[in-house]
């Protein structure tokens, strides 16, 4: 059996759900197809709860940070209630039945099941085939992506999703993978007594980003008890019913409870019967052009399948620019020049645009400026629990930022002046001139700025 539409959305995370809910909004017949759940990763298993987890850990470290400050506080931290907040608030349970219900009262016909292309224009689903008269948005998000150690496919591991599911915090927990996911998990657990141990096989903790950000990382988890092993490569794994043993290159075993995996994620291609639309199946993301047209006429892909940057504002940048494109709609393509990232442990690691070495590998002309948040009036008052940086990468022959670093206990707020800086190109004098107040953390961005010169 088939049918007509004028377009099919093919997955429906931050990404396709955008899409799909303005597309519907405009009158067009859209449906959305999702194998999970309406609204992907982000609400369910990702973003939304991993932030209620950490916002929990944090409130535990202030009031730790209450002696010596404003008295005395004794803190009995109690997993229960962030549990509960998970599954009722942010996830009525995994279900997805108001989100559906926000997007077929907007138009849209929604279909649940994993649908495959059948050809440029077509999606299989649930066994019937929609013809999309415009075309179809691949929008499959992306997986995790589990490294070849031995063992490690014979044991339950978690992923994120196992995470920030989990009933109770556990005894302890190995963190395998020391980017944004295993260093949000890793803090949000130990502030819950959960012993941890995370294990990088780079020299440092998040390793795309300024080398200062890995080393103020390591040192504050440090300094919080969990346990960081850089340049720590895992050989094998095992489990014995009860924990995990896992063994590194050179021999030591560490062992836990329990054993997260977050080593990465990868676009999810697999069985969506690309070359029927003439796509490379082999390719490891779908590649698109500015305005997140694929290679083959009639096919778009957004978000984490594109893998220009896993953040859900970058699934959202993305399906803006590809809702203009389906509409025939004049603006401006994708540029990625000032993407900001925020990795949101206590302090926020927040950054845009490139870094000191990606600015040296271009070839720019590249000026540095540091400034340390305690160094900074704001800092200094805040005292416990102030340490942060700035830094800023700075093109001297055309006087912008290319790029910059705000680590702090609000880092990822202070981020967005830095974004506007890089993305609007503005020019480091004017910068200089603009008044910051005081004593706001945005005042160690004007330190930074006079280092600069
Ligand atoms: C633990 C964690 C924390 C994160 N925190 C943040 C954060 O704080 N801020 C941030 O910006 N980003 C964060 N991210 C990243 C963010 O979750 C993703 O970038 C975002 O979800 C990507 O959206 P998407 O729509 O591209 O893909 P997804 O959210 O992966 O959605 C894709 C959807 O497609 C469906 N699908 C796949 N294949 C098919 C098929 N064949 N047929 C039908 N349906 C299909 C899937 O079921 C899924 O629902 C986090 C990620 C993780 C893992
Ligand atoms: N706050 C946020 O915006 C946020 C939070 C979480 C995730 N995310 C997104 O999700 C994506 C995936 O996050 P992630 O942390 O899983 O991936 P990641 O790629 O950011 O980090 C994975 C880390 O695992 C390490 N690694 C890989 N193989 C290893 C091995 N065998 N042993 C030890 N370490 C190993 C890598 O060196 C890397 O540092 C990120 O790229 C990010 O865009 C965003």
């Amino acid at each position: 059996m088939s049918r007509t539409c004028d377009v099919v959305v093919l997955g429906m995370g931050p990404a396709g759900e955008e899409v799909a809910g303005r597309l519907a909004e405009t009158g067009l017949s859209v449906v959305g197809v999702e194998a999970e759940l309406l609204g992907g990763e982000c609400p369910y298993w990702a973003c939304v709860p991993s932030k209620m987890i950490l916002r929990a850990g944090n409130l535990l470290a202030e009031a730790r940070r209450v002696p010596g400050m404003a008295g005395q506080s004794s803190v009995v931290p109690d997993w229960s209630p962030v549990a509960a907040r998970i599954r009722d608030e942010a996830t009525t349970d995994w279900d997805d039945e108001i989100a559906v219900r926000r997007f077929t009262d907007k138009g849209g016909q929604f279909v649940r099941g994993h649908g495959r292309l059948t050809g440029p224009r077509e999606v299989e689903v649930a066994g019937l085939t929609y013809h999309a008269r415009r075309g179809v948005v691949v929008a499959t998000g992306s997986a995790p992506w589990i490294p070849p150690v031995e063992g490690l496919s014979d044991v339950p591991y978690w992923t994120n999703r196992d995470a920030v599911s989990a009933r109770e915090a556990p005894g302890s927990l190995l963190v395998l993978g020391g980017g944004a996911v295993g260093v949000e998990l890793a803090q949000g657990f130990a502030r819950f007594g959960t012993r941890v141990t995370v294990v990088e096989s780079a020299e440092r903790l998040l390793p795309p980003e300024e080398p200062e950000s890995g080393e103020l990382l390591a040192r504050v988890l440090e300094g919080e008890g969990l346990s960081v092993r850089t340049g720590a490569r895992a050989a094998s794994v095992r489990h014995d019913g009860h924990g995990f043993a896992l063994v590194l290159e050179g021999g030591e075993e560490l062992s836990a409870e329990r054993l997260l995996v977050a080593t990465g994620r990868r676009p999810r291609l697999d069985g969506l019967g690309l070359e029927t639309a003439g796509l490379d199946s082999g390719a490891r993301a779908l590649r698109v052009d500015a305005h997140m047209r694929t290679e083959m006429p009639g096919v778009w892909a957004v978000g984490d399948v594109t893998d220009e940057g896993a953040f859900t504002h970058m699934a959202m940048y993305q399906a803006d620019i590809a809702v203009r494109s389906l509409l025939g709609a004049e603006g401006p393509g994708a540029d990625y020049r000032a993407v900001p990232r925020v990795t949101f442990t206590d302090p926020e690691i927040g950054s845009v645009g490139m870094t000191e070495r990606a600015a040296r590998e271009e070839g720019l002309s590249v000026r540095t400026g540091h400034a340390a948040v305690p160094s900074s009036a704001r800092g200094w008052i805040h005292k416990a629990g102030n340490e942060g940086l700035v830094k800023l990468v700075a093109d001297a022959d055309r006087g912008v930022l290319v790029g910059a670093t705000s680590a702090g206990p609000a880092g990822g707020e202070v981020l967005y002046g830095l974004t506007v800086a890089v993305r609007a190109e503005v020019p480091v004098a004017r910068l200089r001139d603009t008044i910051p107040a005081y004593p706001t953390f945005h005042r160690a961005v004007h330190d930074a700025l006079t280092d600069l010169g």
